[in-house]
Protein backbone atom coordinates (compact mmCIF):
# COMPACT_ATOMS: atom_id res chain seq x y z
CA UNK A 1 0.00 0.00 0.00
CA UNK A 2 1.75 3.32 -0.70
CA UNK A 3 1.86 5.87 1.94
CA UNK A 4 -0.80 8.99 2.62
CA UNK A 5 -1.08 10.84 -0.76
CA UNK A 6 -2.92 13.40 0.86
CA UNK A 7 -3.30 14.62 3.90
CA UNK A 8 -6.01 17.10 5.59
CA UNK A 9 -7.45 17.65 2.56
CA UNK A 10 -11.03 17.80 1.30
CA UNK A 11 -14.08 18.25 3.37
CA UNK A 12 -16.58 15.28 3.23
CA UNK A 13 -19.32 17.13 5.28
CA UNK A 14 -20.08 19.58 7.68
CA UNK A 15 -18.53 17.42 10.53
CA UNK A 16 -16.43 14.80 8.63
CA UNK A 17 -12.89 15.99 7.15
CA UNK A 18 -10.62 13.40 5.45
CA UNK A 19 -7.18 13.68 6.65
CA UNK A 20 -5.55 10.92 4.79
CA UNK A 21 -6.43 8.76 1.01
CA UNK A 22 -4.22 5.70 0.91
CA UNK A 23 -3.76 3.72 -2.79
CA UNK A 24 -3.83 0.42 -2.56
CA UNK A 25 -3.71 -1.06 -6.21
CA UNK A 26 -7.08 0.72 -7.96
CA UNK A 27 -8.69 0.93 -4.57
CA UNK A 28 -8.34 4.20 -2.43
CA UNK A 29 -8.49 3.86 1.52
CA UNK A 30 -9.51 7.28 2.93
CA UNK A 31 -8.82 8.12 6.81
CA UNK A 32 -11.60 10.67 8.14
CA UNK A 33 -11.94 12.20 11.62
CA UNK A 34 -14.55 14.10 12.90
CA UNK A 35 -14.12 17.71 12.09
CA UNK A 36 -15.01 18.98 15.92
CA UNK A 37 -12.28 16.27 17.45
CA UNK A 38 -9.78 17.83 15.13
CA UNK A 39 -10.11 21.27 15.60
CA UNK A 40 -10.17 20.72 19.71
CA UNK A 41 -6.79 18.89 18.99
CA UNK A 42 -5.01 21.63 16.62
CA UNK A 43 -4.10 24.00 18.23
CA UNK A 44 -4.10 27.63 16.77
CA UNK A 45 -0.84 27.40 15.20
CA UNK A 46 -2.29 25.03 12.88
CA UNK A 47 -5.76 25.95 12.11
CA UNK A 48 -8.07 24.19 9.95
CA UNK A 49 -7.35 25.34 5.95
CA UNK A 50 -10.05 28.24 4.65
CA UNK A 51 -10.12 28.31 1.52
CA UNK A 52 -10.99 31.45 -0.64
CA UNK A 53 -15.09 30.11 -1.13
CA UNK A 54 -15.16 29.70 2.97
CA UNK A 55 -14.00 33.07 3.07
CA UNK A 56 -16.21 35.09 0.58
CA UNK A 57 -19.08 32.73 1.85
CA UNK A 58 -18.78 33.98 5.17
CA UNK A 59 -18.46 37.84 4.47
CA UNK A 60 -21.51 38.01 2.28
CA UNK A 61 -22.75 36.23 5.22
CA UNK A 62 -21.73 39.26 7.20
CA UNK A 63 -22.66 41.14 5.50
CA UNK A 64 -26.48 40.38 4.83
CA UNK A 65 -25.91 40.06 8.95
CA UNK A 66 -24.87 43.98 8.87
CA UNK A 67 -27.82 44.80 6.72
CA UNK A 68 -30.32 43.07 9.11
CA UNK A 69 -29.03 44.43 11.95
CA UNK A 70 -29.40 48.09 10.72
CA UNK A 71 -33.20 47.26 9.56
CA UNK A 72 -33.89 45.83 13.42
CA UNK A 73 -31.94 48.89 14.68
CA UNK A 74 -33.94 50.93 12.67
CA UNK A 75 -37.62 49.13 13.81
CA UNK A 76 -36.54 49.49 17.37
CA UNK A 77 -36.03 53.43 16.98
CA UNK A 78 -39.52 53.29 15.08
CA UNK A 79 -41.34 51.13 18.23
CA UNK A 80 -39.70 53.71 20.72
CA UNK A 81 -41.17 56.44 18.88
CA UNK A 82 -44.55 55.09 19.19
CA UNK A 83 -43.62 54.25 22.55
CA UNK A 84 -43.32 57.23 23.52
CA UNK A 85 -46.34 59.07 22.25
CA UNK A 86 -48.08 56.26 23.58
CA UNK A 87 -47.01 58.35 26.76
CA UNK A 88 -48.24 61.53 25.58
CA UNK A 89 -51.79 59.90 24.82
CA UNK A 90 -52.06 59.16 28.63
CA UNK A 91 -50.39 62.28 29.79
CA UNK A 92 -52.84 64.56 27.99
CA UNK A 93 -56.38 61.82 28.64
CA UNK A 94 -57.33 59.89 31.50
CA UNK A 95 -56.43 57.08 30.16
CA UNK A 96 -54.27 55.10 32.79
CA UNK A 97 -52.94 58.61 34.32
CA UNK A 98 -50.31 57.70 36.37
CA UNK A 99 -49.65 54.13 35.19
CA UNK A 100 -47.12 54.20 32.54
CA UNK A 101 -45.98 50.01 33.36
CA UNK A 102 -49.01 48.27 32.13
CA UNK A 103 -49.00 44.96 33.23
CA UNK A 104 -51.64 43.31 31.02
CA UNK A 105 -50.45 44.46 27.93
CA UNK A 106 -46.61 43.42 28.62
CA UNK A 107 -48.28 40.11 29.05
CA UNK A 108 -50.04 40.24 26.05
CA UNK A 109 -47.29 41.37 24.01
CA UNK A 110 -45.28 39.00 24.78
CA UNK A 111 -47.58 35.95 24.52
CA UNK A 112 -47.97 37.68 20.96
CA UNK A 113 -44.36 37.11 20.24
CA UNK A 114 -44.29 33.30 21.36
CA UNK A 115 -47.48 32.66 19.20
CA UNK A 116 -46.02 34.10 16.12
CA UNK A 117 -42.73 32.73 16.62
CA UNK A 118 -41.48 30.76 13.98
CA UNK A 119 -37.85 29.90 15.34
CA UNK A 120 -35.42 28.63 14.99
CA UNK A 121 -35.10 30.94 18.22
CA UNK A 122 -37.10 29.10 21.32
CA UNK A 123 -40.11 30.69 21.90
CA UNK A 124 -38.56 32.03 25.68
CA UNK A 125 -35.28 33.09 23.94
CA UNK A 126 -37.30 35.29 21.92
CA UNK A 127 -39.81 37.03 24.13
CA UNK A 128 -36.51 37.72 26.71
CA UNK A 129 -35.51 39.82 23.41
CA UNK A 130 -38.97 41.70 23.20
CA UNK A 131 -38.59 41.59 27.13
CA UNK A 132 -35.84 43.94 27.38
CA UNK A 133 -37.12 46.11 24.07
CA UNK A 134 -40.08 46.91 25.87
CA UNK A 135 -37.80 47.26 29.11
CA UNK A 136 -35.80 49.92 27.47
CA UNK A 137 -39.36 51.75 26.15
CA UNK A 138 -41.19 51.94 29.06
CA UNK A 139 -37.61 53.71 30.45
CA UNK A 140 -38.50 56.38 27.97
CA UNK A 141 -41.95 56.97 29.01
CA UNK A 142 -40.53 56.98 32.20
CA UNK A 143 -38.32 55.25 34.18
CA UNK A 144 -39.52 53.06 36.50
CA UNK A 145 -38.47 52.11 40.13
CA UNK A 146 -38.76 48.95 41.88
CA UNK A 147 -37.70 47.44 45.52
CA UNK A 148 -36.67 43.81 45.85
CA UNK A 149 -35.42 41.44 48.96
CA UNK A 150 -31.73 41.86 48.77
CA UNK A 151 -28.80 42.05 48.37
CA UNK A 152 -27.94 42.35 44.84
CA UNK A 153 -26.94 38.80 43.58
CA UNK A 154 -30.21 37.09 45.06
CA UNK A 155 -32.82 35.06 43.05
CA UNK A 156 -35.62 37.68 43.79
CA UNK A 157 -33.17 40.25 42.02
CA UNK A 158 -32.69 37.75 38.89
CA UNK A 159 -36.81 37.72 39.21
CA UNK A 160 -36.81 41.27 39.07
CA UNK A 161 -34.52 41.70 36.10
CA UNK A 162 -36.74 39.00 34.40
CA UNK A 163 -40.17 40.51 34.50
CA UNK A 164 -38.98 44.24 34.33
CA UNK A 165 -35.76 43.78 32.40
CA UNK A 166 -32.42 45.70 32.58
CA UNK A 167 -33.83 49.21 31.93
CA UNK A 168 -36.09 49.19 35.50
CA UNK A 169 -34.03 51.23 38.62
CA UNK A 170 -33.63 48.73 41.34
CA UNK A 171 -32.90 48.97 44.82
CA UNK A 172 -32.02 45.90 47.36
CA UNK A 173 -33.72 46.09 50.40
CA UNK A 174 -33.20 43.76 53.51
CA UNK A 175 -36.38 42.49 54.47
CA UNK A 176 -39.76 41.38 53.13
CA UNK A 177 -41.59 44.12 55.54
CA UNK A 178 -39.23 46.84 53.95
CA UNK A 179 -39.92 46.20 50.44
CA UNK A 180 -44.05 46.40 51.14
CA UNK A 181 -42.97 49.96 53.55
CA UNK A 182 -41.20 50.73 50.28
CA UNK A 183 -43.86 50.50 48.28
CA UNK A 184 -46.36 52.46 50.35
CA UNK A 185 -44.61 55.14 51.06
CA UNK A 186 -43.78 55.71 47.36
CA UNK A 187 -40.39 55.55 46.82
CA UNK A 188 -40.54 52.95 44.21
CA UNK A 189 -43.46 52.18 41.88
CA UNK A 190 -42.92 48.51 42.73
CA UNK A 191 -41.70 45.45 44.71
CA UNK A 192 -40.81 41.75 44.02
CA UNK A 193 -41.01 39.18 47.07
CA UNK A 194 -40.80 35.42 47.16
CA UNK A 195 -43.78 33.68 47.51
CA UNK A 196 -43.46 29.94 47.37
CA UNK A 197 -41.06 27.94 46.36
CA UNK A 198 -42.01 24.17 44.83
CA UNK A 199 -39.23 22.56 47.19
CA UNK A 200 -39.65 24.29 50.58
CA UNK A 201 -42.99 25.63 50.26
CA UNK A 202 -44.59 29.20 51.03
CA UNK A 203 -42.84 32.09 52.13
CA UNK A 204 -44.87 33.14 55.14
CA UNK A 205 -43.53 36.08 56.04
CA UNK A 206 -44.89 37.46 52.35
CA UNK A 207 -48.40 36.25 53.18
CA UNK A 208 -48.61 37.89 56.53
CA UNK A 209 -47.50 41.21 54.97
CA UNK A 210 -50.53 40.89 52.78
CA UNK A 211 -52.68 40.64 55.68
CA UNK A 212 -52.21 44.07 57.01
CA UNK A 213 -51.34 46.01 54.08
CA UNK A 214 -53.49 47.67 50.99
CA UNK A 215 -51.13 46.88 48.36
CA UNK A 216 -52.08 45.00 45.46
CA UNK A 217 -50.49 41.92 43.65
CA UNK A 218 -49.86 43.30 40.16
CA UNK A 219 -47.82 40.23 38.55
CA UNK A 220 -46.22 37.21 39.25
CA UNK A 221 -42.63 35.60 38.44
CA UNK A 222 -41.08 31.94 37.99
CA UNK A 223 -38.03 31.10 38.27
CA UNK A 224 -36.30 28.00 37.71
CA UNK A 225 -33.76 28.18 40.55
CA UNK A 226 -30.67 26.39 40.30
CA UNK A 227 -28.14 26.15 43.14
CA UNK A 228 -24.05 25.82 42.92
CA UNK A 229 -21.37 25.48 44.98
CA UNK A 230 -19.05 28.31 44.46
CA UNK A 231 -15.52 29.22 45.97
CA UNK A 232 -13.42 32.50 46.30
CA UNK A 233 -9.88 32.61 44.50
CA UNK A 234 -7.97 31.99 47.87
CA UNK A 235 -10.52 28.61 48.81
CA UNK A 236 -8.42 25.51 49.28
CA UNK A 237 -10.50 23.55 47.62
CA UNK A 238 -9.73 20.45 49.40
CA UNK A 239 -10.09 21.58 52.70
CA UNK A 240 -13.80 23.15 52.91
CA UNK A 241 -15.34 22.48 55.93
CA UNK A 242 -17.65 25.22 56.04
CA UNK A 243 -20.84 26.01 54.01
CA UNK A 244 -22.82 29.19 53.90
CA UNK A 245 -26.06 29.47 52.00
CA UNK A 246 -29.87 30.55 52.92
CA UNK A 247 -31.78 28.28 55.25
CA UNK A 248 -33.97 27.49 52.21
CA UNK A 249 -31.21 26.88 49.80
CA UNK A 250 -29.42 24.21 52.17
CA UNK A 251 -32.18 22.55 52.30
CA UNK A 252 -33.08 22.46 48.30
CA UNK A 253 -29.62 20.70 48.79
CA UNK A 254 -29.29 18.64 51.39
CA UNK A 255 -29.18 15.19 49.59
CA UNK A 256 -26.10 16.62 47.35
CA UNK A 257 -24.59 17.87 50.49
CA UNK A 258 -24.69 14.63 52.25
CA UNK A 259 -23.58 12.91 49.14
CA UNK A 260 -20.56 15.34 48.66
CA UNK A 261 -19.38 17.34 51.22
CA UNK A 262 -21.30 15.25 54.78
CA UNK A 263 -18.65 16.61 57.21
CA UNK A 264 -18.61 20.17 56.17
CA UNK A 265 -20.16 22.85 58.36
CA UNK A 266 -23.41 24.00 57.11
CA UNK A 267 -23.98 27.49 58.14
CA UNK A 268 -27.51 29.22 57.22
CA UNK A 269 -27.16 33.13 56.77
CA UNK A 270 -29.51 35.78 55.91
CA UNK A 271 -29.80 35.02 51.83
CA UNK A 272 -27.41 33.28 49.81
CA UNK A 273 -25.85 36.73 48.25
CA UNK A 274 -25.02 37.41 51.77
CA UNK A 275 -23.12 33.99 52.11
CA UNK A 276 -21.24 34.63 48.68
CA UNK A 277 -20.13 37.84 50.40
CA UNK A 278 -19.12 35.44 53.10
CA UNK A 279 -16.68 33.03 51.16
CA UNK A 280 -14.97 36.01 49.87
CA UNK A 281 -11.09 35.71 51.87
CA UNK A 282 -12.13 32.81 53.64
CA UNK A 283 -9.68 29.86 52.19
CA UNK A 284 -12.02 26.74 54.09
CA UNK A 285 -15.31 28.14 52.88
CA UNK A 286 -17.68 27.59 49.78
CA UNK A 287 -21.13 29.23 49.37
CA UNK A 288 -24.68 27.99 47.69
CA UNK A 289 -25.95 30.27 45.63
CA UNK A 290 -27.48 31.74 41.91
CA UNK A 291 -24.89 32.16 38.86
CA UNK A 292 -26.06 35.97 39.56
CA UNK A 293 -24.29 36.18 43.10
CA UNK A 294 -21.47 34.27 41.37
CA UNK A 295 -21.32 36.81 38.91
CA UNK A 296 -21.69 40.24 41.36
CA UNK A 297 -19.18 38.72 44.15
CA UNK A 298 -16.90 37.41 41.30
CA UNK A 299 -16.85 33.59 42.58
CA UNK A 300 -15.58 30.34 40.73
CA UNK A 301 -18.35 28.19 40.39
CA UNK A 302 -17.10 24.40 41.56
CA UNK A 303 -20.68 22.77 40.82
CA UNK A 304 -23.47 23.58 38.94
CA UNK A 305 -27.11 22.73 39.41
CA UNK A 306 -26.43 20.98 42.56
CA UNK A 307 -30.28 21.03 43.88
CA UNK A 308 -31.59 17.82 45.06
CA UNK A 309 -34.93 18.00 42.84
CA UNK A 310 -34.30 19.44 39.28
CA UNK A 311 -37.60 20.97 38.67
CA UNK A 312 -36.91 23.31 41.56
CA UNK A 313 -38.61 26.71 40.99
CA UNK A 314 -39.77 29.85 42.92
CA UNK A 315 -42.77 32.26 42.32
CA UNK A 316 -42.41 35.78 43.16
CA UNK A 317 -44.85 38.14 43.32
CA UNK A 318 -44.78 41.76 41.92
CA UNK A 319 -46.77 44.51 44.58
CA UNK A 320 -47.73 48.03 43.21
CA UNK A 321 -50.55 50.14 44.13
CA UNK A 322 -52.58 49.23 40.94
CA UNK A 323 -55.30 48.10 39.88
CA UNK A 324 -54.44 45.41 36.66
CA UNK A 325 -57.32 45.19 34.20
CA UNK A 326 -57.53 41.76 32.39
CA UNK A 327 -54.71 40.51 29.89
CA UNK A 328 -56.86 37.67 28.56
CA UNK A 329 -55.06 34.82 31.14
CA UNK A 330 -54.88 36.27 34.38
CA UNK A 331 -55.38 34.92 38.29
CA UNK A 332 -56.68 36.26 41.51
CA UNK A 333 -55.64 36.49 44.72
CA UNK A 334 -57.70 36.63 47.95
CA UNK A 335 -57.79 36.29 51.19
CA UNK A 336 -60.51 35.25 53.55
CA UNK A 337 -61.31 35.23 57.19
CA UNK A 338 -63.51 32.77 58.30
CA UNK A 339 -65.13 31.93 61.92
CA UNK A 340 -63.94 29.01 63.52
CA UNK A 341 -66.91 26.43 62.68
CA UNK A 342 -67.18 22.91 61.71
CA UNK A 343 -67.26 22.54 58.00
CA UNK A 344 -65.72 26.48 57.63
CA UNK A 345 -63.75 25.05 54.89
CA UNK A 346 -66.04 23.43 52.82
CA UNK A 347 -68.44 26.40 52.86
CA UNK A 348 -65.55 28.40 52.02
CA UNK A 349 -64.69 26.06 48.89
CA UNK A 350 -68.27 25.48 47.68
CA UNK A 351 -68.95 28.32 45.98
CA UNK A 352 -65.69 28.13 43.75
CA UNK A 353 -67.07 24.52 42.61
CA UNK A 354 -70.26 25.75 41.73
CA UNK A 355 -69.19 28.40 39.60
CA UNK A 356 -66.51 26.54 38.19
CA UNK A 357 -63.49 28.96 39.23
CA UNK A 358 -60.54 26.71 39.39
CA UNK A 359 -58.48 26.89 42.67
CA UNK A 360 -54.75 27.17 41.89
CA UNK A 361 -53.37 27.58 45.86
CA UNK A 362 -55.20 27.38 49.01
CA UNK A 363 -53.42 28.06 51.82
CA UNK A 364 -53.90 28.73 55.83
CA UNK A 365 -52.12 30.73 58.15
CA UNK A 366 -52.50 31.62 62.00
CA UNK A 367 -54.86 34.63 62.23
CA UNK A 368 -52.79 37.68 63.64
CA UNK A 369 -55.47 39.50 65.16
CA UNK A 370 -58.78 38.22 67.39
CA UNK A 371 -61.19 38.90 64.35
CA UNK A 372 -60.07 36.11 62.14
CA UNK A 373 -60.36 32.46 63.33
CA UNK A 374 -59.24 31.26 60.26
CA UNK A 375 -57.36 33.48 57.33
CA UNK A 376 -56.85 31.44 53.40
CA UNK A 377 -54.63 32.82 51.26
CA UNK A 378 -56.65 31.48 47.54
CA UNK A 379 -55.50 31.83 44.23
CA UNK A 380 -57.21 30.96 41.28
CA UNK A 381 -57.32 31.46 37.52
CA UNK A 382 -59.39 33.69 36.09
CA UNK A 383 -60.02 37.92 36.51
CA UNK A 384 -62.05 39.35 39.05
CA UNK A 385 -63.92 41.33 36.21
CA UNK A 386 -64.84 37.73 34.97
CA UNK A 387 -68.40 36.56 35.13
CA UNK A 388 -67.56 33.49 36.99
CA UNK A 389 -64.97 34.90 39.44
CA UNK A 390 -67.21 37.64 40.57
CA UNK A 391 -70.27 35.49 41.47
CA UNK A 392 -67.52 32.84 43.27
CA UNK A 393 -66.20 35.89 45.20
CA UNK A 394 -70.05 37.49 46.07
CA UNK A 395 -70.94 33.88 47.66
CA UNK A 396 -68.02 33.40 49.38
CA UNK A 397 -68.05 37.16 50.96
CA UNK A 398 -71.56 36.47 52.39
CA UNK A 399 -70.06 33.13 54.02
CA UNK A 400 -66.73 34.65 55.26
CA UNK A 401 -65.92 37.26 57.79
CA UNK A 402 -63.89 39.33 55.46
CA UNK A 403 -62.77 38.54 52.06
CA UNK A 404 -59.59 40.94 50.59
CA UNK A 405 -59.43 40.93 47.02
CA UNK A 406 -55.47 40.82 46.69
CA UNK A 407 -55.43 41.76 43.07
CA UNK A 408 -55.97 40.38 39.56
CA UNK A 409 -53.03 40.32 37.41
CA UNK A 410 -51.30 38.61 33.85
CA UNK A 411 -50.65 34.97 34.33
CA UNK A 412 -46.72 34.40 34.27
CA UNK A 413 -45.40 34.49 30.56
CA UNK A 414 -42.20 33.89 30.94
O1 LIG B 1 -48.91 50.07 25.51
C1 LIG B 1 -48.50 50.86 26.37
O2 LIG B 1 -49.27 51.33 27.23
C2 LIG B 1 -47.10 51.26 26.39
O3 LIG B 1 -46.75 52.10 27.19
C3 LIG B 1 -46.12 50.61 25.47
C4 LIG B 1 -45.35 49.49 26.14
C5 LIG B 1 -44.52 48.76 25.04
O4 LIG B 1 -43.34 49.04 24.92
O5 LIG B 1 -45.12 47.94 24.32
C6 LIG B 1 -44.43 50.04 27.17
C7 LIG B 1 -44.71 49.98 28.50
C8 LIG B 1 -45.93 49.39 29.04
O6 LIG B 1 -45.68 48.73 30.25
C9 LIG B 1 -46.60 48.51 28.08
C10 LIG B 1 -46.30 48.52 26.75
Amino acid sequence: MAGPLLVNTPVLSQSMWIVEIYMDGTDYFLVTVDRFNIEAIMSDKNPPPESASDKEALSQLRDQIDGIDRRIGELISERARCAQQVAEVKQSSNIGVGTFYRPEREAQVLRNIMEKNAGPLTDEEMARLFREIMSACLALEKPIKVAYLGPEGTFTQQACLKHFGQSAVTKAMAFIDEVFREVEAGSVNFGVVPVENSTEGVVNHTLDNFMFSNLKICGEVELRIHQNLMISEVTNVGAISRIYSHPQSLAQCRKWLDANYPNAERVAVSSNAEAAKRVKGEWNSAAIAGELAAQRYELQILAEKIEDRPDNSTRFLIIGTQEVPASGKDKTSIVVSMRNEPGALHNLLQPFREHNVDLTRVETRPSQSGVWNYVFFIDMNGHQSDDTVAAAMEEVSSRASEVKVLGSYPCAVL
